[in-house]
């Protein structure tokens, strides 16, 4: 399988699926239709969503939000680890990468506990405040463009729960954060949200080297 995680040898890597995945068969299929879609590359690594799926039992979460849905990997396996009246805000803007994630979670019978917005997930998360949801989830997971990162971790900050958690994915950017020379627009934005993050004494912090570096926020 192709190497998402960084600085790993691809022979360990495949070792370290082959002692420790636990796939569904479910997101084993999405896995292989999705590889086979040309923007294939954003789907989050298997390891990784399992390791979600632990956490998200861990905290006993129930309602979670999935900010970047492509084609469901994410709000799949997070569903999949929720109780039966656990829920998932999920946004995107593309109705045609989620027309893939809906067939799957149809497939898997969570439809039900996913509530899809097609929209700029700004507007889902501003939506959802004005409404009251301030502090009412468990769960979050950013994963959609990175330009809009900061905002996303503001919002996510104010809806989450104290003691619930917020996952922030691409936080490596492939290792261009640690590359002085490289300046464009994303790299800038993941590199100020991590220093940012780290003096931020709203949360408690960890930045895992998983798939593409995986930065873990619980919120006090
Ligand atoms: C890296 S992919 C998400 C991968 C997904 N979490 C998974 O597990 O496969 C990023 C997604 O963010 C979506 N996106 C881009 N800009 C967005 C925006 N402003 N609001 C919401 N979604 C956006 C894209 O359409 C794309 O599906």
């Amino acid at each position: 399988m192709a190497n998402k995680t960084l600085g790993i040898e691809p022979s360990l890597y495949n070792y370290l699926l082959s002692v420790s995945l636990r796939e569904p068969e479910i997101l084993s299929q999405l896995r292989a239709e999705t590889a086979q879609h040309p923007m294939a590359v954003m789907q989050i690594a298997p390891e990784q969503g399992q390791f979600m799926a632990l956490l998200v039992q861990l905290i006993g979460a129930k309602k979670t939000l999935d900010i970047g849905v492509f084609t469901g990997y994410s709000s799949l396996v997070v569903s999949l680890a929720l109780p039966a009246d656990g829920r998932v805000v999920a946004c995107d803007v593309s109705a045609e990468f989620t027309s893939i994630a809906r067939r799957y979670w149809q497939k898997a019978g969570v439809a039900d506990k996913i509530d899809l917005h097609i929209a700029p997930a700004m507007e889902t998360l501003d939506q959802l405040l004005a409404a009251g949801a301030a502090e009412t989830f468990d769960f979050a997971f950013i994963d959609a463009d990175k330009s809009n990162y900061d905002g996303y971790y503001e919002r996510s900050l104010q809806l989450v729960r104290p003691g619930g958690l917020i996952l922030i994915d691409n936080v490596l950017w492939s290792g261009s954060v640690a590359d002085p020379q490289i300046q464009d627009n994303r790299t800038t934005n993941i590199r100020a949200l991590n220093e940012k993050l780290h003096q931020d004494q709203r949360i408690n912090l960890s930045l895992l080297p998983i798939a593409d570096g995986l930065t873990l926020a619980h919120k006090k």
